[in-house]
């Protein structure tokens, strides 16, 4: 078995769903995470591809892009879905997330830069509120037409675990509130309730991010 890295910072972020993917498929890897304002960030930036984290090393072969080393991780465990049509659908479901945190960056951007208040209501209300409603609103659709309760199909995918651990990021920093979304709190439910998912679940960094 290959030996695998994942170096991120110590949050769930654009880490998390990689680590779900090990804990589901029981595949051991080092959860390598550095801690900001220490300076190991710092020490490694230059060395990593792309000079951003998550990046997995597979044998000291370095994978960056979150969606890149989720996507490699799902091939390889069994849960990219099932047909080339539902890959591409779990692919879809992705990006759609990603778009929706292009948007909402911004928000946590003028946040982190002390931006003055008003500044903060007002993308927040313009950009992010907006962006997230209409990414609820695409996941909402789906859930709907689904037979299995999952996003793509009739089984797990990555797609569903990338959308659920933002859900849990989105509601400890109040832009989620479950008993107002039945359909997407189901599916979390549905995907927390996978044993391995449970354990790590229980058991993770209660981090805010
Ligand atoms: N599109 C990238 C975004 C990665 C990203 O924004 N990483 C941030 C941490 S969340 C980072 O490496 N920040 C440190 C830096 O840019 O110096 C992905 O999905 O992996």
């Amino acid at each position: 078995m290959p030996l695998y890295k994942l170096t991120y910072f110590d949050a769930r972020g654009y880490a998390e769903p990689a680590r779900i993917l090990f804990h589901l498929a029981g595949v051991p890897f080092e959860d390598n995470r550095l801690t900001h304002g220490d300076g190991s960030w710092e020490k490694i930036k230059d060395k990593t591809p792309f000079g951003q984290v998550p990046v997995l090393s597979v044998d000291g072969f370095d994978i960056p892009q979150s969606a890149a080393i989720i996507r490699y991780l799902a091939n390889k465990f069994g849960y990219a879905g099932k047909t080339p049509e539902e890959q591409a659908w779990a692919d879809a479901i992705v990006d759609q997330f990603k778009d929706f945190m292009g948007a909402f960056r911004q928000l946590i951007m003028a946040q982190r830069s002390g931006k003055p208040a008003e500044e903060i209501a007002k993308i927040s209300s313009e950009v992010a509120i907006p962006a997230r409603d209409s990414y609820f609103k695409i996941l909402n659709g789906l859930l709907e037409k689904s037979k299995s309760g999952f996003l793509v199909g009739d089984g797990l995918t990555f797609a569903d675990i990338v959308v659920v651990e933002n859900l849990t990021t989105l509601e400890k920093n109040q832009f989620f509130t479950a008993s107002e979304h039945p359909k997407l709190s189901a599916l979390r439910e549905k995907v927390h309730a996978v044993p391995a998912i449970k354990t790590w679940v229980a058991t993770r960094p209660d981090t805010q991010f």
